[in-house]
């Protein structure tokens, strides 16, 4: 549905994206993650056609974005970093405007604008001069009017900032069930939040993809230390001292202890090597082995893995 192929984008010595290339299917969620300046929002406005690139090329569902950048505008519903608000209009003058700008009219018009007030849950507002709502009100408005000619492809920039804890759920079911008949790609800074709605992260540091994976293969990014639980029923000291003496263990702790069981939480550059010497301690020294266990990182340990990775 969206290929971008060596996009970059120079703002004077500025370079805010660097030769990125990603393809997103239809249907997809992408997550776009990266820290304040990684680019996220450059290449948002690039896809949606607000300004165009120094170098490569996007499509959307086979339209150019420097080409034919109508034809991308009318399948595509944007809510930028700040939503684009008439501040004197009440929300539906407001989203009745978009929505006859957008060429709807009649009972289209009707079905539509019923269909984003309750999507968006904005009834509660639905008189209101939109200079009188609050932060979270807007965000929602900014949401109708980006879904209020319902676009195949929706583009979320912080679609969720300023949002509290139950609005942020409510835009995300929102996001999961707007993804049944939609394309969408939503930027944001929160880890949680991009691997609990996106089907696949995109995440981008210094305007360069660092990794393009989905959150289940991205926890399983080597990192270049593994966490390893060995429990083994044995003399604690003695069973410390072997296992500091493994290779490429580099710290070890004592996790937990149970009766004659002690649970051990390894540092190591290699996990191979820690189950081939606890296994050889364990047939020398008459030692019972309970656990082997290399714990999977979290997602958060991971993005701090690539970041560190990236700024070598
Ligand atoms: N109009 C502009 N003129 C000059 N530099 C710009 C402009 N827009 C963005 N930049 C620069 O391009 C880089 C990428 O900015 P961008 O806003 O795309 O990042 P971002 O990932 O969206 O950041 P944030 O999460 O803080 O919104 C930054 O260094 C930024 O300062």
């Amino acid at each position: 549905m969206i290929t971008s192929k060596n996009l970059s984008m120079h703002y004077g010595s500025t370079i805010a994206l660097d030769d990125v290339s990603f393809d997103v299917n239809e249907k997809e969620i992408v997550g776009l993650l990266g820290p304040n300046g990684a680019g996220k929002t450059t290449l948002m406005r690039i896809l949606t056609t607000f300004i165009y690139p120094t170098r490569g090329t996007a499509v959307v569902d086979g339209h150019d974005v420097t080409q034919d950048p109508l034809a991308v505008r009318k399948i595509i519903g944007y809510l930028p970093e700040t939503p684009p608000l008439y501040m004197d209009m009440r929300v539906d003058e407001f989203i009745d405007f978009v929505g006859r700008s957008r060429g709807l009219s009649g009972h289209e018009l009707k079905k539509r604008i019923d269909w984003v007030v309750e999507a968006t849950k904005i009834a509660g507002v639905w008189k209101h001069v939109v200079c009188e709502l609050s932060l979270g009100y807007r965000q929602r408005v900014g949401l109708a009017q980006a879904l209020v000619h319902d676009p195949r492809v929706v583009i979320l920039d912080e679609p969720t900032s300023g949002l509290d804890p139950m609005q942020i759920i409510g835009i995300r079911q929102l996001i999961k069930e707007l993804a049944k008949t939609k394309t969408i790609i939503f930027s944001t800074h929160i880890l949680q939040e991009a691997s609990a709605v996106a089907d696949r992260l995109i995440i981008i540091d210094r305007g360069k993809v660092i990794a393009n994976n989905t959150p289940a293969e991205l926890k399983k990014i080597k990192g270049k230390e593994s966490l390893v639980y060995v429990t083994l029923t044995a003399p604690k000291n003695e069973a410390f001292v072997v296992l500091r003496s493994i290779p490429g263990v580099r710290d070890i702790k004592v996790a937990g202890e149970s009766g004659s069981h002690v649970r051990f939480l390894c540092t190591t550059s290699s996990f191979d090597e820690v189950g081939i010497f606890v296994n050889q301690a364990v047939k020398q020294r008459g030692w019972v082995l309970k656990e082997l266990a290399l714990q999977e990182p979290s997602l958060e340990e991971v993005f701090l893995s690539l970041f560190k990775t990236a700024d070598k």
